[in-house]
């Protein structure tokens, strides 16, 4: 059994409030971002909101971790990937995505992309539909029972995915010894747009982290 697995409703509380004040945070700076790419206020309101932000910066920078944020426990417990660039609830520049479990494996999520994400005019990046993937096909290992890092990862774009609501999911397809094959998409409303598949492998001589937990 891991920690993670052995939260108390105190511990869960704790880890709840946290989410509850750094979420909001991050929501905020989503919203910058957004606000930052398509403002066309007067020169002046840009220049007085950059020294605002840098005042922000410095609030915020004044008590901070040493290095990245990693994957580690915010609060007792439960392990966190609240750095993530795409499920972290600290971090702005995640959609970001709260991903479901199903019963038989399937991991999936129902999630929005705006501008933020904008590669062709109104269309995904290509490059932001392969972080999503990256991490949902891995997500899908992780709740196998099995762990790895990606070692190839090939998509294939099968149309434009339009900006706005859209969803992703990924199912483990085998396990190979230390290698792991995983299939996932990402779809809108008509269909699969973008269709992935992976091999996540277990470094030589790797333990994962929740068996000396
Ligand atoms: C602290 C953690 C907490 C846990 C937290 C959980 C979080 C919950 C989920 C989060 C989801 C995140 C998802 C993001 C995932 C990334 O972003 S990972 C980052 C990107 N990937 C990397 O940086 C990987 C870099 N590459 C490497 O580290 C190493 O090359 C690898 C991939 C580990 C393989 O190294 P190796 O163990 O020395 O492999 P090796 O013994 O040579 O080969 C083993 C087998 O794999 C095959 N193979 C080797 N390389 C490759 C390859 N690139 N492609 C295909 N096959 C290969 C070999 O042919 C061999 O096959 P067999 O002969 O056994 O049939």
């Amino acid at each position: 059994m891991t920690r993670y697995l052995e939260d108390t409703a105190t511990e869960r509380l704790e880890a709840d409030e946290r989410e509850g004040l750094y979420g909001p945070l991050a929501e905020a700076v989503r919203a910058l971002v957004d606000a930052s790419i398509r403002t066309e206020v007067d020169d002046h309101v840009i220049r007085q909101a950059t020294a605002d932000l840098e005042r922000i910066a410095g609030h915020l920078r004044a008590h901070q971790l040493p290095g990245s944020y990693g994957v580690h426990s915010e609060a007792p417990g439960r392990r966190r990937t609240w750095g993530s660039p795409v499920i972290g609830v600290r971090n702005p520049i995640a959609p970001p995505l709260t991903l479901q479990h199903a019963p038989d494996g399937l991991v999936w999520s129902e999630f929005r992309v705006g501008t933020a994400y904008e590669g062709p005019p109104g269309r995904l990046h290509g490059g932001m539909a392969a972080l999503i993937l990256d991490h949902v096909l891995g997500e899908a290992v992780s709740a196998s029972g099995h762990w790895g890092l990606t070692g190839t990862l090939t998509l294939r774009y099968r149309r434009g995915t339009p900006l706005g609501r859209l969803r992703t999911e990924a199912r483990i397809d085998r396990v190979e010894g230390r290698k792991a094959y995983v299939v996932g998409s990402i779809a809108d409303d008509e269909g699969i747009t973008v269709e992935a598949e992976a091999i996540f492998i277990l470094p030589k001589g790797y333990v994962h982290p929740d068996a000396t937990a």
